[in-house]
C-alpha cells in the first residue's frame, strides 16, 4: 500500500441496530475492478437512518456496517483493472456501489434493478469513513471545478429527484407537487424542477421548511400540519384548479401516498420515491381507471442520470441548502432527522 494511505482511519460504525460508534477501523483494500476513495465529505440521507434502524424488508450486510452513500472525494488507489480513472481524480460514491453489468437490466443500463447490485452503506461499507471502496465502473465522475462539500448531496438526493422528475413525464410549464419539499431530497427536487422549467407546489410542515421551500422557488407552500383539506388546497394551487400534472412523493410517512392520487390531475403521474417503513399505497380502482392515473416507483438513477444530475450542478443550477458538521457528530444528525427537524441536508466532514 502506498505510504500516503494510512492503515487505520476514523469511521462511524453500526455495531447494533439504532446507533453508530465513532472509532478507528482498518482502511479497506480495493479489488481489481475497484478504487479506493479518500472520502472528504458525505451527505446524510434518510436512507442511512432507515439502514441503522432496520426499517426495510431488505437485509443489510451483517454488522459491523459503515453507512453513507453520498460520498465525495478523490481516488487514492486503483485496482489493476481500473485503468479509466486516475489517482487524484474527483469522484463520488453513490447508492449503487456496483452491479453485474451483464444481466438483462444492466445490459439496458437499468443497473439499479440488477439483482446483484451492491449498495453503499447497506450491503457494502459506505462513506461514513475516511477511505471507502467502490467499483470503478460505477463511481460518479465529478468535474474538477466542482466543490466536493457542495456536491455531496447530489450523489443520492440529486440523482434520485432528477430521475424522478424524468419519470414523472412533466413538461416545461407543467405544475408538479413535491411532497417532503423541505427535506434533503425535496429541497433538491425544487431546484431541479425549476431548472427543468416546471412550477412547483411544495408540501411539508413547519415554518422553517416553509421559509426554505419558498426561497427555493416553489410557487405555493402547503403546510400538511396546518391545512384542513390538503387535497383541495393542492388543487386550488394550480392555475386551472384541476391539480398538478405529477407528484413526487419524498415524505417518510404513509398518508401522503394515498392523498396524491386524489389531487393529481386526470392522466397525472404519481411518482413514489420515499420509503417509509411498513407502508402501502392504495387508491380506488374506479378513480384510477376513469381518471387514467399512473402510479409508479422511481429508484435512484443509472450512470447516465448521475452524469446529467452532476452537470446541472456544474452549470450552477443547483445550490444545495446544507450544513456541515464533523463525521464524529453523525448520531446528533440522526436525532434531528428522526424528529423531522432538518431543513435541507446535513453533510459530514470526515476530517473532524
Ligand atoms: N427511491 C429512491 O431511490 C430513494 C433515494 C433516496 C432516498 N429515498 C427515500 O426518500 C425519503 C426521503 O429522504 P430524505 O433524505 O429527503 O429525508 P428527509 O428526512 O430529509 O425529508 C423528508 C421530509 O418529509 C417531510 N414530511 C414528513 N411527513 C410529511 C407529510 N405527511 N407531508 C409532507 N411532507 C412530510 C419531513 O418534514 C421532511 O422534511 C426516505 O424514505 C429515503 O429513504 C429514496
Ligand atoms: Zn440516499
Ligand atoms: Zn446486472
Amino acid at each position: 500500500m502506498s505510504p500516503s494511505i494510512p492503515s487505520e482511519q476514523w469511521a462511524q460504525v453500526i455495531e447494533k441496530q439504532g446507533s453508530v460508534t465513532y472509532k478507528k477501523i482498518p482502511v479497506p483494500k480495493p479489488g481489481p475492478d475497484e478504487v479506493l476513495v479518500n472520502v472528504k465529505y458525505s451527505g446524510v440521507c434518510h436512507t442511512d437512518l432507515h439502514a441503522m434502524n432496520g426499517d426495510w424488508p431488505l437485509a443489510t450486510k451483517p454488522f459491523p456496517l459503515v453507512g453513507g452513500h453520498e460520498g465525495a472525494g478523490v481516488v487514492v488507489q486503483l485496482g489493476e483493472l481500473a485503468t479509466e480513472l486516475k489517482i487524484g481524480q474527483k469522484v463520488g460514491i453513490k447508492w449503487i456501489n456496483g452491479s453485474c453489468l451483464a444481466c438483462p437490466y444492466c445490459q439496458r443500463a437499468d443497473e439499479p434493478l440488477c439483482a446483484k447490485a451492491t449498495m453503499s452503506g447497506y450491503t457494502v461499507d459506505g462513506t461514513f469513513q475516511q477511505y471507502a471502496v467502490a467499483k470503478a465502473a460505477h463511481v460518479a465522475r465529478i468535474p474538477d471545478e466542482c466543490d466536493l462539500e457542495a456536491i455531496a448531496p447530489v450523489l443520492c438526493a440529486g440523482i434520485t429527484v432528477y430521475k424522478g422528475l424524468k419519470e414523472s413525464g412533466a413538461k416545461p410549464g407543467d405544475t408538479i407537487a413535491i411532497v417532503g419539499a423541505g427535506g434533503g431530497l425535496g429541497s433538491l427536487a425544487l431546484q431541479y424542477a425549476s431548472a427543468m422549467g416546471l412550477h412547483a407546489i411544495g408540501i411539508d410542515g413547519g415554518d422553517e421548511k416553509k421559509k426554505l421551500v419558498e426561497k427555493l422557488g416553489a410557487q405555493t407552500f402547503i403546510d400538511f400540519t396546518k391545512t384542513n383539506d390538503l387535497v383541495a388546497d393542492v388543487k386550488a394551487a394550480t392555475p386551472d384548479g384541476l391539480g398538478p400534472s405529477a407528484c413526487l412523493l419524498l415524505a417518510v410517512s404513509e398518508k401522503p401516498f394515498q392523498q396524491a392520487t386524489e389531487y393529481v390531475r386526470s392522466r397525472g403521474v404519481v411518482v413514489c420515491i420515499g420509503l417509509p417503513a411498513n407502508a402501502s399505497i392504495s387508491a380506488p380502482v374506479f378513480d384510477t381507471v376513469v381518471r387514467m392515473i399512473n402510479i409508479k416507483g422511481s429508484y435512484v438513477g443509472n450512470r447516465a442520470d448521475t452524469a446529467e444530475a452532476i452537470d446541472f450542478f456544474r452549470r450552477g443550477l443547483i445550490q444545495v441548502p446544507s450544513k456541515t458538521v464533523g463525521l464524529s457528530k453523525l448520531q446528533d444528525v440522526y436525532e434531528l432527522m428522526e424528529a423531522g427537524k432538518i431543513a435541507g441536508r446535513y453533510v459530514v466532514d470526515t476530517s473532524k
